[in-house]
């Protein structure tokens, strides 16, 4: 497709250190597959955790009309939170080993697939979240799974298989966090095993926290998992893999527009996966429409 007024700014921020498929080369893809009369590619690599943002916030300054996060999940928060309040939309080359954001957004795993949506892209707008204002745009989590982002950020390994390992080594010490939950002018008072927020539907590799959540509705899901013991853990292991944990009695749903959390002890809480350190309150906020990001039509998004 050929613009009347040429190709517009597309800036491809890469993260080298994401992902387990490091002898992919991206720069060469991108050359390969990228339309270069509908964009025209400036190509840059991270430096260090938190680059990414300052990348995107320049490269929207710059005029680009399409930022693209070549990583993980960690490296598309980076991207999308410098994106906010700009003119840019959000695109994703997904490289990391979970994908939470691609997969609900219907973007190819396939790198050059993933190229060709941005030829003809249709841009829609899409909700964004945030954690004790830390941005996130597919989940956050308070308790176990905040616990689990915390060991993976110290961890050299990388990878599903890894990922599993050090979930049941942790289950194993972990005991459910008292903590007080309010939604929608309600109280709940728990122990809780994880408070879940999410945006999407998934943690990423198809593991589904909240299978119904919608991405453009305007409201968070919030999932509310208690006691959990080793068999209710296989459980919930097969709901999250078959979009069937609202049926497995041990998640509790409440959709909101905003949640706090109160707790006694210090909980661990990540955003999109990346430990955000340990608070006793949280608040939890979702901003209607805030985000462009170029997503397949058809999947869970509808276009703008
Ligand atoms: N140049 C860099 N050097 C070191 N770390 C970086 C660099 N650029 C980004 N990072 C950090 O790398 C971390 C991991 O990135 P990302 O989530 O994209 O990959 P991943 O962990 O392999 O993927 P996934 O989240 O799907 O497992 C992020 O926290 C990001 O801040």
């Amino acid at each position: 497709m050929t613009l009347t007024n040429g190709p517009e700014k597309a800036c491809f921020i890469l993260n080298p250190k994401s992902g387990v498929r490091s002898t992919v080369s991206v720069p060469d893809l991108i050359g390969q597959h990228l339309d270069t009369t509908r964009w025209t590619p400036e190509i840059i690599f991270t430096e260090r955790a938190g680059h990414a943002t300052q990348l995107a916030q320049k490269a929207a300054a710059n005029g680009a009309r399409l930022v693209v996060a070549v990583g993980g999940d960690g490296t598309v928060n980076e991207v999308a939170r410098g994106l906010l309040k700009t003119n840019a939309a959000l695109g994703i080359l997904p490289k990391g080993s979970g994908n939470g954001l691609a997969r609900h957004l219907g973007i190819p795993l396939a790198l050059p697939q993933a190229l060709e949506l941005l030829n003809t892209p249709v841009f829609h707008r899409i909700d964004s979240c945030a954690i004790n204002n830390h941005p996130f745009f597919c989940t956050a989590g308070i308790g176990f799974d905040g616990l689990i982002s915390s060991v993976f950020a110290q961890s050299t390994k990388r990878g599903l298989s890894s990922y599993i390992a050090l979930v049941v080594k942790e289950f194993r010490t972990f005991t459910a966090q008292a903590a007080t939950v309010e939604i929608n002018g309600h109280q709940l008072n728990s122990d809780f095993f994880v408070v879940a927020f999410a945006n999407a539907s998934q943690y990423g590799n198809n593991a589904y926290i909240a299978p119904m959540a919608d991405i453009q509705d305007g409201f968070l899901d919030v999932c509310l998992i208690r006691h959990v013991g080793v068999a209710d853990a296989i459980q919930l292991g097969y709901g999250l893999m078959t979009k069937q944990i609202a049926s497995s009695g041990l998640a509790e749903f409440h959709t909101c527009s905003t949640v706090e959390v109160k707790s006694p002890q210090p909980q661990h809480f990540h955003a999109d996966g990346e430990f955000m350190g340990t608070a006793t309150e949280f608040k939890v906020q979702l901003f209607p429409e805030s985000l462009e990001v170029v997503a397949s039509l058809g999947a869970n998004v509808k276009a703008v």
